[in-house]
């Protein structure tokens, strides 16, 4: 389908290339952008890289294209991390935005083929100030502008990142649809861990391994690797995987990861996590946690802006201490709407949002942030410690001699 706005054509084919054949529809609520990039031939040189971004309130933005060309639709979010523009690219819980990076300088260390968080960009545009004019770093394989191109990933620069920002921080949108399914792998698999030693920052910490089966509601590599890097096996599913396989394949733990989109928008998630709840330990991150909030019965908001960037504070109400966190959600779990016995564990200092989980008789734990980091602080790497130790005193309840009763 196709509509006009403002004399540029705008549409919404390019979306349906990375969610199949389910396309975004246009709706009062939804924030229209489109990038559009002037490549016809014989056009004066100045103007081919010509590219605007048009904002739902009808603001046009001048800007200059690099990456692919066209014209795209999507929800514009600011991103206030300073470095790891490559694994935000990748991460898979932008599906349908337009990152619109803070931070005025990007591309200067180009990309690199080890810093991927999935297997594509499923983001729907890069917005950024300023685009480096040459990069420069040892691990460099290619520049910011030919990877996106390749991948068919719409970049703009030369934009007022900050008025634009500004603007976001007043008002706020989304999509209600489903876009785990257009993310989430197709068929369960082993992980396989290709990192290399020397990124490793806490090699194997357990002698024991345990068993995590991990839904991948558009999982981050990095989540993988501190979960293997701290001695688990990993078996990946879809996100349709059903409760009951996963139960048969006695895992220690069910990981449910980050991905994007509204919770709200994804019930048979929210059904597939309420029916592995209380059976074994869980940790939910992200999109994982905000499952977990409504399958305990809670429920989740839109926030106005969300958070996006490596830089948020966070306290851990447990211990008191503030953690400097990587954080990527538009959504957030209500703590006022959750049962009696659910603990929260964290809270967002930037405005008192709930930040973590916890339902200890359960074996449940989620954070709404990102332990993970990639791009961001090694902070919070501790929770995957915290998940391990739920898994632990699992095991060694089950090994305990049953008391016989004779
Ligand atoms: N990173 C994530 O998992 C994001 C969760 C959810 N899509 C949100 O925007 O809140």
């Amino acid at each position: 389908m196709a509509t006009k706005a403002l004399g540029f054509s705008v549409t919404l084919s390019n979306l349906s290339n990375h969610f199949g054949s389910k396309s975004l529809q246009p709706t009062s609520k939804v924030r229209v952008f489109t990038l559009r990039c002037s490549a016809v031939k014989g056009e004066r040189p100045w103007k081919t890289s010509d590219a605007r971004l048009i904002l739902e309130d009808g603001s046009i933005w001048k800007a200059k294209s690099f990456g692919a060309t066209g014209t795209q639709v999507g929800e514009v979010v600011f991103n206030t991390s300073l470095t790891g523009y490559q694994e935000i690219l990748t991460d898979p819980s932008y599906a349908g935005q337009f990152v619109l990076m803070t931070n005025p300088h990007i591309g200067n260390t180009g990309v690199n083929f080890d810093d991927e968080e999935s297997r594509q960009c499923f983001l729907a545009g890069l917005v950024i100030r300023s685009l480096s004019i040459s990069t420069s770093n040892w691990r460099c394989a290619e520049t910011l502008g030919d990877y996106l191109a390749k991948r068919n990933i719409m970049g703009i620069y030369d934009v007022d990142t900050r008025a634009i920002t500004r603007r976001l921080r007043e008002d706020g949108s989304l999509i209600g649809v489903d876009l785990i399914s257009g993310v989430s792998c197709k068929t369960p698999h082993e992980w396989v861990d290709k990192t290399k030693q020397e990124w490793e920052f806490n090699s194997k910490v357990s002698h024991e391994t345990f068993h995590v089966v991990a839904y991948d509601f558009g999982i981050k590599q990095n989540i993988l690797r501190r979960l293997a890097s701290y001695g688990c096996k990993i078996t990946v599913v879809p996100s349709t995987w059903p409760a009951s396989e996963t139960l048969k394949m006695k895992p220690d733990g069910v990981l449910f990861s980050n991905g994007p989109g509204d919770p709200s928008a994804v019930p048979y998630a929210v059904e597939t996590v309420r029916n592995i709840l209380g059976k074994v330990p869980v940790f939910g991150i992200c999109m994982g946690h905000q499952l977990l909030g409504q399958a305990l019965g809670g429920k989740t908001f839109k926030m106005k802006f969300g958070h996006h960037g490596g830089n948020h504070p966070v306290r851990n109400l447990r211990t008191g201490h503030v953690e400097i966190s990587a954080q990527n959600h538009n959504y957030a779990v209500d703590p006022a709407t959750l049962p009696e016995g659910v603990e929260v564990t964290h809270i967002n200092l930037n405005d008192g949002s709930c930040a973590g989980l916890a339902f200890p008789t359960q074996r449940i734990m989620s954070l709404q942030y990102h332990p993970e980091a990639s791009p961001g602080p090694h902070d919070s790497d501790y929770a995957f410690r915290e998940f391990l130790n739920l898994m632990k005193r699992e095991r060694s309840k089950k090994s305990e001699p049953q008391l016989s009763a004779v």
